[in-house]
């Protein structure tokens, strides 16, 4: 099924229920299964990410298919190495291409027993859960936050405790801040200082938590605040303040004439004037998941930009790089990719090659299709392949945008 989406608004009100952020219920599940916390978890997010991970959790059964979820294949293989029983592990076709051997090989240390039931380095795994010790090891920072993030969650359960010395060019490092800071609420002491860490054995303190709202969903708001002339837009439960790194693009938005204002009830994008850079060079290494919408945000607005910090966009629900060059050039924007990692375009459009209605593929990589529908603001309809794909991070994605005007039909 294809969505064809298309869109005229100048001026924009509304009010928005973003979904929860998923990395925020995943780690707030993962240490409510760990504390045996009598306590609910309040608004929980209702993405696929978040619903396997709390099947499999909450299931009789000893085999998982955690399908596109990377935080949920992660951190379940680091909690199930320590919950005793034979556990099997799966997903979709680009899980079983999507690394692990850095958490295995780390696990395995501590005293773990995980076998690759298909290629070697990647799911399918089949663990044999045992009790673990903790003790220091090495581990590579630069593929994957999601490992630490694994091995942080345990960490305090672990017989004598954790140490992890990261090496290489640590990446998604706001993931890792965001993982303690969570640890933290819930009662854990620890230290960070440079590339170690330290967490002591100790016992997470349950409490009643309340799950943030989104801000990588959140993007697609300040995206499409940049694409309308002016207007005003509550975003229901959004915090400022927030724990998660993806809250640094409210000081980006500035330069397009967004103002976010904390409210009671949420955050307000606020546009009156319509500013935006001549250019934009950023570096993505800590907001890896925001990159999507900057890349479609700029072609719609003719904004010639230089990206950094993208080396990991090639191991996630696509290979992001090559999705962004193949949908964007249908649109007439040719991105080159100037070195590993990198990712630039010059702001100019190829009138011959850009098609007049393009089908953007979405590679099952919800994304994709939460980055390109906004450009349609910018007079640039589409059409949108497998658009469901966007329930993995924001189920009401569709329906939200109707709400606010857009066309959205089959
Ligand atoms: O820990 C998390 O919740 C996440 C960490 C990031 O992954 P990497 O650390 O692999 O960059 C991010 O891209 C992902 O969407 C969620
Ligand atoms: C990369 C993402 O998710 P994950 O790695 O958890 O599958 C994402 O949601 O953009």
């Amino acid at each position: 099924m294809n969505y064809q989406i298309s869109a005229a608004i100048k001026n924009l009100s509304g009010t928005i229920q973003l979904p929860a952020s998923k990395s925020i219920s995943n780690r707030a599940l993962i240490i409510h299964a760990l504390s045996y916390s009598p306590y609910p978890i309040h608004n929980l997010s209702d993405s696929d990410d978040t619903k396997v991970l709390q099947a499999a959790l909450y299931s009789n059964s000893s085999k998982f298919d955690i399908g596109h979820a990377g935080t949920a294949m992660r951190f379940l293989t680091a909690f199930l190495a320590k919950v005793v029983g034979e556990w099997e592990i799966t997903g979709s076709e680009r899980m079983k291409q999507r690394p692990i051997k850095i958490l295995v090989d780390a696990l395995t240390e501590l005293g773990a027993n995980i076998e690759y039931l298909g290629e070697e380095g990647c799911p399918p795994l089949k663990i044999f859960g045992s009790h673990l010790k903790g003790k220091t090891i090495q581990l590579d920072g630069s593929v994957s936050s999601q490992y630490i993030t694994a091995l942080l969650l345990i960490a305090p359960t672990l017989e004598g405790g954790l140490t992890l010395n990261l090496r290489g060019d640590v990446t998604s490092r706001s993931y890792i801040k965001l993982t303690l800071e969570l640890m933290a609420k819930f009662g854990i002491r620890y230290q960070w200082h440079k590339n170690e860490i330290i967490v002591p054995e100790q016992r997470y303190f349950p409490i009643d938590f309340i799950c943030e709202a989104d801000w990588s969903g959140a993007s697609y708001w300040y995206q499409i605040m940049a694409l309308v002339d002016s207007g005003e837009i509550l975003m229901e439960n959004l915090v400022l303040n927030s724990l998660q790194g993806d809250a640094d693009i409210a000081a980006w938005f500035q330069h397009f004439g967004v103002e976010s204002i904390q409210e009671k009830t949420g955050v307000i994008l606020s546009k009156t004037k319509n500013n935006q850079p001549d250019r934009l060079d950023l570096d993505f290494i800590e907001n890896p998941d925001v990159a999507q919408t900057m890349a479609c945000l700029c072609v719609a607005k003719g904004i010639p930009f230089h990206f950094t910090g993208l080396k990991t966009l090639k191991i996630k629900e696509t290979d992001r790089i090559a999705a962004l060059q193949n949908e964007l050039a249908k649109f007439g924007a040719t991105l080159v990719e100037p070195a590993h990692g990198e990712l630039a375009w010059d702001g100019k459009l190829d009138m011959e090659t850009k098609e007049e209605l393009p089908l953007v593929k979405t590679y099952h990589d919800h994304r994709m299709a939460l980055a390109f529908a906004p450009m349609a603001l910018a007079g640039l309809p589409m059409r949108i392949e497998d658009p469901m794909v966007v329930t993995k991070s924001y189920p009401g994605f569709w329906s939200d945008l109707k709400k606010i005007g857009f066309q959205v039909s089959e």
